[in-house]
C-alpha cells in the first residue's frame, strides 16, 4: 500500500512512551518546509484547511472533496505523515465511511472523527454534541471504511468543554471499545482533568488546544498523551508575510527592498530543486 509507511510511523509515535508536536501544515510548501526541520508528522486542522482553501472561518463550509484534494496534493509534496482534521465525517455515519475512504485515497497518515454537531444548528449559539450512540455508530463507520488497516483513526470528543468532563470520559470509553486507534480531546483545562481522562482510559491519547499548565512534554508523555497539538501559528504567520509584502509593495517599495522574504536557497529547498535538476539530466538532456 503506497502510503503505508507514513501511517506506520504515526502508529509508533502512538505505540512509543514520547509526547510529540506536530507541525500545523495546509500546503505542499508547509508540508515540505515541515519535513526538512525534522517534524516527526503534520497536523491538518480544519480550520485551516477552511483558511487556507477557502479563505473562510471553521464553520464546516469546506467539502470532504476540497479538503481531500488538498491532502492529496501535501501527500504528492512529502512523505511526512499527516494527522488530519475530518471534522464530523462531513454528514452522518455513512457520510463517515465515505470520508475514511477518500482520506486514505488522498495519502492520510491518520484522521480524527469527532461528535460535535455540525454544521452548527439554526438558531444555536453554543456548540452541541451528537448523541453517543450517533458518535458511536460514526467510530464503527470509520473503522469499517478504512481499506488499508494501517491507516489510524481517532475518535473525538469536545465534551470536556461543552458538557463535561465525565460526559468527556463516558464518550471517550464508548469509542474507545468500537476499536479506534486513539483518543483524540479537546476542551481540557488542567491536569486533574488529564489524569481522569488517563485513568479511565487505555489508547493513546492526542490533545487538541490545551492550557500552559498541560505543556510540559513529559508529564504529557506519563499520562499517555503521543501527541500535543500547538495551534496553527504557521498559517498565521504566512498571513502576516503575504499582509506585509503586499501593504510594501501597494505603498510603493520597490520589490529588491522588500523584507522578510524567502531566500533563493529556502525557496529551492522547498521546491526541490536539486531532484528536478537532477531528472532534467536524465529525461531532458539538460545540464546538471
Ligand atoms: O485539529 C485541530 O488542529 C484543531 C481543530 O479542530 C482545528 O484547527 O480545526
Ligand atoms: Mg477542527
Amino acid at each position: 500500500m503506497a502510503f503505508r509507511s507514513r501511517r506506520e510511523k504515526l502508529r509508533s509515535i502512538l505505540s512509543g512512551s514520547a509526547c510529540i508536536h506536530p507541525g500545523s501544515v495546509y500546503d505542499a510548501i508547509s508540508i515540505r518546509i515541515a519535513e526538512d526541520l525534522g517534524f516527526p508528522i503534520g497536523m491538518f486542522g480544519g480550520s485551516v484547511a477552511s483558511l487556507a482553501v477557502l479563505g473562510d472561518p471553521d464553520i464546516t463550509l469546506i467539502t470532504l472533496t476540497e479538503l481531500a484534494e488538498q491532502m492529496r496534493r501535501m501527500s504528492r509534496a512529502s512523505a511526512l505523515p499527516v494527522l488530519v482534521d475530518a471534522d464530523h465525517g462531513y454528514g452522518n455515519a455513512l457520510n463517515v465511511r465515505r470520508t475514511v475512504q477518500e482520506l486514505e485515497a488522498a495519502g492520510a497518515a491518520g484522521l480524527t472523527i469527532e461528535d460535535t454537531l455540525l454544521p452548527a444548528a439554526f438558531g444555536e449559539a453554543k456548540t452541541q454534541l451528537i448523541s453517543l450512540e450517533e458518535g458511536v455508530g460514526k467510530m464503527k463507520a470509520a473503522l469499517g471504511g478504512r481499506s488499508d488497516p494501517s491507516l489510524v483513526i481517532m475518535g473525538r470528543t469536545g465534551a470536556a468543554s461543552i458538557t463535561s468532563i465525565e460526559d468527556a470520559i463516558k464518550r471517550a470509553k464508548a469509542y474507545e471499545a468500537t476499536g479506534v486507534d486513539a483518543l483524540f480531546f479537546t476542551g481540557i483545562k488542567s491536569r486533574a482533568e488529564l489524569d481522569a481522562v488517563t485513568a479511565a482510559t487505555r489508547l493513546p491519547i492526542v490533545l487538541g488546544g490545551a492550557p500552559e499548565d498541560l505543556s510540559a512534554l513529559d508529564y504529557l508523555a506519563s499520562q499517555r498523551v503521543r501527541i500535543a497539538l500547538q495551534g496553527h501559528a504557521p498559517i498565521a504567520a504566512a498571513t502576516q508575510a503575504v499582509y506585509e509584502t503586499l501593504k510594501a509593495l501597494r505603498e510603493g517599495t520597490p520589490p529588491k527592498n522588500l523584507k522578510g522574504l524567502a531566500s533563493l536557497e529556502l525557496t529551492a529547498r522547498v521546491m526541490r530543486e536539486a531532484d528536478v535538476k537532477a531528472r532534467s539530466a536524465d529525461l531532458l538532456g539538460l545540464k546538471r
